[in-house]
């Protein structure tokens, strides 16, 4: 039996399509597909951009001479489903539907188990997901928030988020389960994660209105002002959701979700841009300074990753807040393709069963 295993890997985020050809663990092929504002446009539901996106890797891979005839799987980023604990899912019946109606939610990770599944299926393979956005290990108390009927959620960028906590605790010398850490994501979403001797105890919800502004996210608003504007009259529901996410923060403000861009626009002497960009590091340290209230002030590092995190004066301006705190590590991007690839090479070694997501 070969025990050489060739896992095709996707990771849909908001801004951009990250796709990896792994043999074992060792990477063959990678690439990130950034998506404009202008590509995502017609698209009214994040759904909508399956095709599109589908379109756009299997073209790639076939550019670069990727044959899919020699896959073995295909692992996709898990998106908002129902509640689950951490680990590799086989893409099933229920978890298609969960994803296709966006059971909780509308969120580009979405896509990453249904097109696994389509190629997949296509090729006569297994397709899986890893640690999906919706993994939840918050403690009680950080659930309630002031009115008993909106109970806060776990969603995070909890792939990433667990990938690097774990390599930053090696660096400290120490296993993910001994360390008290603040992770800061900061991609298209950002999000905030408490991760306390292993389990991720609260977070913001970058989804639903918690925490800095992003890229695409308008993150925490005055909700006062909020509802005033739902009941205006000039905004659908839609309308208002996709303020909320896609069209907020830097969007909202700047018209593009590119901090390359910004940067540009900074260095031509833009002031709004400046000032735009600032407000968002100056958001991001109020989060982790809230968060280290969390640890009552214990916390081992602050670790900042994400594709924000190659931005040298973002990075300094959040540091010059924060770094009082705890040392700070910063790992730009993220290391989701090779959690997905590690993830799925697990269950085809054996080493771990896939798990079932929960049918109704
Ligand atoms: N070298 C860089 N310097 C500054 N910003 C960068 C750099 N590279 C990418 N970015 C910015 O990082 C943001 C995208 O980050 P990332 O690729 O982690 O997001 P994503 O995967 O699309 O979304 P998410 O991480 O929320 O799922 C964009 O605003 C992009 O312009
Ligand atoms: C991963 C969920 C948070 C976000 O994308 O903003």
């Amino acid at each position: 039996m070969s025990t050489t295993f060739r896992i095709l890997v996707i990771n849909p985020g908001s801004t951009s399509t990250k796709i990896a050809v792994f043999e074992n663990d060792q990477v063959l092929f990678e690439q990130t597909i950034r998506h404009s504002t202008e590509d995502l446009q017609p698209y009214s539901n994040i759904i909508d951009q399956y095709s599109f996106r589908k379109q756009v890797i299997l073209d790639l891979l076939d550019h670069e001479g990727f044959s899919l005839s020699k896959l073995d799987a295909v692992c996709g980023r898990g998106g908002l489903l129902r509640p689950i604990e951490g680990g590799t899912y086989h893409v099933n019946k229920q978890m298609l539907e969960d994803l296709k109606s966006g059971y909780n939610g509308e969120h580009a990770s979405n896509l990453g188990g249904i097109i696994a599944n389509e190629i997949g299926e296509s090729l006569n393979i297994p397709s899986y997901i890893v640690d999906p956005v919706v993994v939840d290990e918050m403690d009680e108390l950080a659930r309630v928030s002031g009115l008993p009927q909106l109970p806060r959620k776990s969603i995070f960028h909890a792939l990433n988020q667990k990938a690097i906590a774990r390599k930053v605790a090696q660096e400290l010398g120490k296993s993910y389960e001994q360390v008290n850490l603040i992770v800061c994501h900061m991609g298209g979403g950002i999000t905030v994660g408490c991760h306390k001797k292993g389990r991720v105890v609260d977070v913001n919800n970058g989804l639903n209105g918690e925490g800095p502004f992003s890229p695409e996210r308008a993150g925490t608003l005055p909700a006062g002002q909020l509802v005033d504007l739902c009941f205006s009259g000039e905004y659908s529901k839609e309308e208002i959701a996709k303020l909320l996410v896609g069209q907020g923060g830097l969007v909202a403000h700047l018209s593009t979700n590119d901090a390359l861009e910004v940067e540009k626009r900074i260095v031509q002497n833009d002031s709004e841009a400046k000032k735009i960009y600032d407000v968002m590091g100056y958001q991001i340290g109020k989060e982790i300074g809230s968060a280290s209230a969390v640890f009552a002030g214990e916390v081992d590092a602050i670790v900042l990753t994400g594709g924000l995190a190659y931005g040298k004066d973002f990075v300094e301006n959040i540091s010059e807040r924060v770094k009082w705190i705890a040392d700070i590590h910063v790992h730009p991007g993220e290391n989701e393709l090779q959690a997905l690839a590690e993830g799925t090479l697990r269950v085809l070694r054996k080493e771990e069963q896939s798990k079932d997501y929960p049918s109704l």
